[in-house]
């Protein structure tokens, strides 16, 4: 028996029968070529007699998709055929799939009219098969069979389906287990019985066409291939009817990385997978979930603490394969509060800090801050931190720069002391500030706004004696996702001097009013000092009272 696997991707047919994943003709055509990229053997392009669009689609990727056999579906019905046909006639290496469903209840519930008792209509089913058969090999020598609900089909019944089917002429047989109900034994033990009944099981390739109701799907193709299947039907991130098919990257990788166990090969480009697996992502809207097998985007982060410093000393200690060999980013260290202190400080090194060891609790305490309020911490998120550690001895140790603010080397004539916010749909913003002095006096003040920030800073400009006018309030977004760090840039004038406060906070409302203190104490500061004075903020030279 061959050792090498036919992948058989059906993501543009069964993949896109999926509730909401339908493809345009384009993207069909797109994705073929990427699987072409990927180098599986066959592509199910469609089911042309069901939409002039699939008929397009597979007639296009016939023609225009180099490398892999273009496959059509059709059910055992005449005109069926002829669609499936036509839609290929001009395709170079084609394949004509028919079906037609075995089990009892299928038979029962689709197939009234084929007779009266369950043996007239099993004859009958065989019957229809064998002329689909032949029909299709009028198109093609490539005739690939399929006994829908197989998976709950009477073995002794399948095993006369099969036989007829090879006898017919099909050189592939598929047993789809289409509602995912076997176990994987029981896949082996029928696709074993299968084996055992046809005449010559070196004739025809056997397939399994695996779905996923029970989570098994993987599983169960997996268990085909040892019962000596040597086609596997399965889809790009499993989508496919309900729950899914067998996803393709989860059978390339598990008969790559465990070619001991299998003993088969797959001649897929892995390094594909991933690009692949966005690309059907995009298309059909689904997104891909983070913990999926292979392609999803934690298969190869490392959050936890044990894990970056394993990984940091032996990749292996933690992945089973490498992320590159399926197209994803090598090394993936993600810091948050379960990060211990390996992980981050080979991070900060990475980002060029040399972080002295008497600084590294202090600095370790401020990230686990930071990341008990945030999801993840990202690189903009450390500079921010060690920007703000820059203000002590550690600056000049590590060589960090000076974040270039000058408060006249004096303390902050105000510092945010609390404040609360108040928001409701039908009234006005509601604010009250506390502030306290550098004197120790405390002053509380509230205002009303349109929004938060207006109210926030109508209840500062209360609380400070010093007269300015906003000039400008901008905030952006400085790192990834929705609770990402906010900079908020505050600018306010008093007669001609302008003074600019910064802050940032993945909670903006806060960044707002410290980057207001903060071109408060600015201007105060100036006004305290000299007759002019000058300090640098964001690049500018700013001067008071000249
Ligand atoms: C397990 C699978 O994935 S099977 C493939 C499922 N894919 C699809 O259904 C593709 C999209 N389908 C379609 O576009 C449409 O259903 C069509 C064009 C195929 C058929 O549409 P309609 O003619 O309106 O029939 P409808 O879908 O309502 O019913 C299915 C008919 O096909 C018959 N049928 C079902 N499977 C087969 C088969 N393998 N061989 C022959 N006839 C079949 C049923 O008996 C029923 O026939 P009836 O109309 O005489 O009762
Ligand atoms: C058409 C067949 C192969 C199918 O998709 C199934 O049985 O699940
Ligand atoms: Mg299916």
């Amino acid at each position: 028996m061959s050792d090498s696997i036919t992948i058989f991707d059906t993501t543009l047919r069964d993949g896109e029968q999926a509730p909401g994943a339908s493809m345009t003709v384009p993207e069909k055509v797109h994705i073929a070529h990427k699987l072409a990229d990927l180098n599986v053997d066959v592509i199910e392009a469609g089911f042309p007699i069901s939409s002039p669009a699939q008929t397009e689609a597979v007639t296009r990727i016939a023609t225009e998709v180099d490398g892999p056999v273009t496959c059509a579906l059709a059910r055992t019905k005449e005109d069926d055929i002829d669609a499936a046909g036509e839609a290929l006639a001009d395709g170079t290496d084609t394949r004509l799939h028919t079906f037609i469903a075995t089990s009892d209840v299928h038979i029962e519930a689709k197939f009234d009219k084929l007779g009266n008792t369950m043996a007239e209509k099993r004859e009958a089913i065989i019957q229809r098969a064998v002329r689909a058969i032949e029909q299709a090999l009028t198109y093609t020598d490539n005739v690939e069979f399929s006994a829908e609900d197989a998976g709950r089909t009477d073995p002794e019944f399948l095993c006369e389906v099969v036989q007829a089917a090879a006898e017919a002429g099909a050189t592939t047989i598929n047993i789809p287990d289409t509602t995912g109900y076997c176990a994987p034994s029981e896949y082996t033990d029928l696709l074993e019985t299968v084996v055992d009944c046809l005449p010559d099981p070196d004739a025809v390739t056997l397939s399994t066409h695996c779905h996923d109701d029970l989570g098994l799907a993987t599983a169960n193709t997996l268990a085909g291939i040892r019962a000596g299947a040597r086609q596997v039907e399965c889809t790009i991130n499993g989508i496919g009817e309900r729950a899914g098919n067998a996803a393709l990257e989860e059978i390339v990788m598990a008969l790559t990385v465990r070619a001991d166990a299998f003993d088969v090969t797959a001649d897929v480009h892995t390094e594909h997978l991933t690009p692949t697996s966005q690309t059907v992502s995009a298309a059909t809207g689904f997104p891909v979930q983070p913990n999926k097998a292979i392609v999803g985007s934690n298969a190869f982060s490392h959050e936890a603490g044990i894990h970056q410093h394993g990984v940091l000393e032996e990749r292996t200690t933690y992945e089973i394969m490498s992320a590159t060999d399926v197209g994803q980013d090598a090394e993936q260290i993600r810091l948050g509060r379960h990060s211990g202190r390996h992980g981050l400080f080979n991070r900060l090194e990475a980002m060029g800090y040399a972080v002295p060891e008497g600084h590294r609790d202090a600095l370790y305490d401020r990230f686990l801050d930071l990341a008990d309020r945030k999801k993840e911490v990202f690189e903009e998120d450390l500079e921010q931190m060690m920007n703000d550690f820059g203000g002590d001895a550690v600056a000049a140790a590590t060589g960090l720069p000076d974040n270039g603010v000058a408060l006249n080397g004096g303390t902050p004539a105000y510092r945010l002391d609390q404040f609360s916010v108040h928001l409701s749909s039908d009234d006005e913003a509601k604010v009250s500030v506390r502030l306290q002095r550098d004197d120790g006096s405390a002053r509380e003040e509230q205002a009303t706004g349109e929004g938060p920030v207006d109210a926030l800073y109508r209840a500062l400009d209360h609380a400070v004696d010093a007269p300015h006018t906003l000039v400008d309030y901008s905030i952006r977004s400085i790192s990834e996702g929705a609770d990402a760090q906010g900079e908020v840039e505050v600018t306010i004038r008093y007669g001609e001097n302008q003074f600019a406060g910064t802050a940032r906070n993945t909670d903006v409302i806060r960044a707002s009013a410290e980057a207001y203190v903060d071109a408060l104490n600015r201007l105060v500061a100036a006004q305290e000092h000299a007759e002019s004075v000058e300090f640098v903020q964001n690049g500018i030279m700013h001067t008071y009272g000249e």
